[in-house]
């Protein structure tokens, strides 16, 4: 349909419908399915495969036709002016996050509490916070019992006494939030916008710093430092003469001062064990782990630990694996000081080794079975990126293999490794994708890194004298990319 066309697309209308209701149905009858079994064998646990390819594929194709129905029959000014605006929600979200409205809720039980009582134990101003509170509820946070009174639904369940996915939702509230701010400028700057250096990112514009943000979050502070707070927005990016980094010690703090890492750095860790909250079970699964067998799993830039990995303990899916969790100093004190104390077994057993390691050096474990790699590659850009694989491959024997587990793109023309959705739905089920570009975004903002299509990972890999064996598909948002030498 051109600009000018008046016409109103039918037929198309009506074929993503048909869609639609087909996968709806799908799901519907997986729902049912999974009923008459818990019911036979009690409720599905958190390691087993509870939602089954068929219900992901309906999932994703549910989500690209919602998105298509809602452009063809939204008037294109009320679209936009609501994608415009739609940073409040995730504000309004942070908001809750922050004075952990969940929990306040959680103990209130099915009445819920009355906006008034929430109002005393937030601190926020009753009809403001009754204001905020609709908001989420109309976006299917929460629910509200009376007028006024609000309570948790099945989605703000979610977020009662978890902590770590509490963590990855405060996150991105804060800094990222912020960097968000800088982008534009960042873009528009001849020197800046050019650049793929990670010092070179609106992070370093919101925060102060001319620190990458991984040599930033591995800054010791004092100990009575409170952690970083946004700084005035700029029109114009700071350049070469930036400001001086904040939350660097001066020499009398540092001299006086119990030195500790930033508090951010902490609330980074717990956000890493959050985000895979829902989806990172199915790694466990969509991935053939029995063929490794009793092998080593080096877990590289693993920060403290505490994603797949401490799963495969947890669950003792697959105990018989023994693993190495490397990353820099400060993350491999912080992972000694949680290990230590919540699995202590682990490590005086053998089975968990913290080392420190920069995998910019060659990597020490030499013929591992797996080097693992979750949400690293992404953080990168290709030179440094081919450089990571490039010290991994260095230590690799022909048996070995590096699966790097990182969101796979699709463009919406699709492409020949990923099966492209029924058409007139977009080929990379459209709305489906939104978590693969709110990442690439997101990393574009805070360390100039990038999400990749299977075509730019064939790349990078090559160069560093790997090529993908398979890139194994999950039921998530990350895919396994199984690469081994050449
Ligand atoms: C996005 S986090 C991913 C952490 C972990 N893989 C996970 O999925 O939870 C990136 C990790 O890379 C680590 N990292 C950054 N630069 C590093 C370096 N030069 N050597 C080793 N680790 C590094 C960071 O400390 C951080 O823990």
């Amino acid at each position: 349909m051109s600009a000018a066309d008046t016409s109103k697309p039918v037929a198309q209308l009506r074929e993503i419908l048909s869609l639609l209701s087909t996968a709806v149905e799908k799901i519907a009858s997986e729902w049912e399915l999974h009923s008459s079994h818990d019911s036979h064998h009690g409720s599905r646990e958190a390691t087993d495969s509870s939602v089954s390819h068929t219900e992901y594929d309906a999932v994703n194709t549910v989500l690209a036709a919602v998105g298509s129905l809602e452009s063809l029959v939204l008037e294109p000014h009320v679209h936009l002016i609501s994608m415009s605006m739609s940073y409040t929600i995730a504000r309004a979200l942070h908001i809750a996050a922050e004075h952990n409205v969940a929990d306040l809720l959680a103990r209130a039980g099915e009445e819920g509490l009355h906006a008034a009582d929430l109002a005393r134990s937030t601190g926020i101003e009753e009809k403001k916070l009754c204001r905020i509170m609709r908001s989420l509820t109309s976006h299917h946070v929460f629910q509200e019992v009376e007028e006024d009174c609000f309570a948790n639904n099945h989605v703000s369940g979610v977020l009662v006494g978890d902590a770590p996915f509490r963590a990855h939702v405060l996150t991105k509230g804060q800094i990222h939030y912020t960097a968000s701010d800088f982008l534009p400028g960042v873009l528009s700057n001849l020197a800046l916008g050019q650049s793929y250096d990670p010092t070179k990112t609106a992070f370093q514009q919101a925060v102060g710093t001319k620190l990458s943000l991984f040599d930033w979050m591995h800054q010791q502070v004092p100990a009575s430092d409170p952690g970083w707070r946004p700084l005035p927005a700029r029109n114009h990016p700071v350049d070469a003469g930036a400001p001086e980094p904040s939350g660097v010690p001066s020499r009398t703090s540092a001299l006086s001062e119990e030195m500790v890492p930033r508090p951010e750095t902490a609330l980074f860790n717990l956000s890493m064990a959050g985000i895979g909250r829902g989806t990172e079970q199915y790694y466990m699964h969509d991935f053939p782990w029995k063929t490794v067998g009793s092998g080593t799993v080096v877990d590289v830039g693993g920060g403290i630990g505490k994603s797949l990995i401490s799963n495969f303990l947890l669950h003792s899916v697959y105990p018989e694996l023994s693993l190495v969790i490397q990353d820099r100093k400060f993350m491999i004190q912080q992972a000694r000081s949680v290990w230590g104390m919540k699995y202590p077994s682990a490590i005086l057993e053998g089975k968990v080794s913290l080392v420190t390691h920069d995998f910019f050096e060659t990597n020490p474990v030499r013929g591992a079975e797996v080097y693992w790699l979750r949400y690293i590659m992404h953080d990168w850009s290709d030179n440094e990126a081919i450089a990571i694989l490039s010290r991994i491959a260095e230590s690799m024997s022909p048996q070995s293999r590096v699966l790097i587990a990182d969101i796979v793109a699709n463009t919406t023309l699709g492409c020949d490794e990923i099966r492209s959705a029924p058409k007139p739905l977009l080929a990379n089920y459209g709305r489906a994708m939104g978590f693969a570009h709110m990442m690439d975004l997101s990393m574009m903002m805070m360390v100039n890194g990038r999400e990749r299509t299977p075509a730019e990972f064939r790349r990078i890999i090559g160069a560093a004298g790997l090529a993908i064996v398979k890139i194994w598909g999950c039921r998530g948002p990350l895919s396994i990319i199984e690469c081994r030498l050449v």
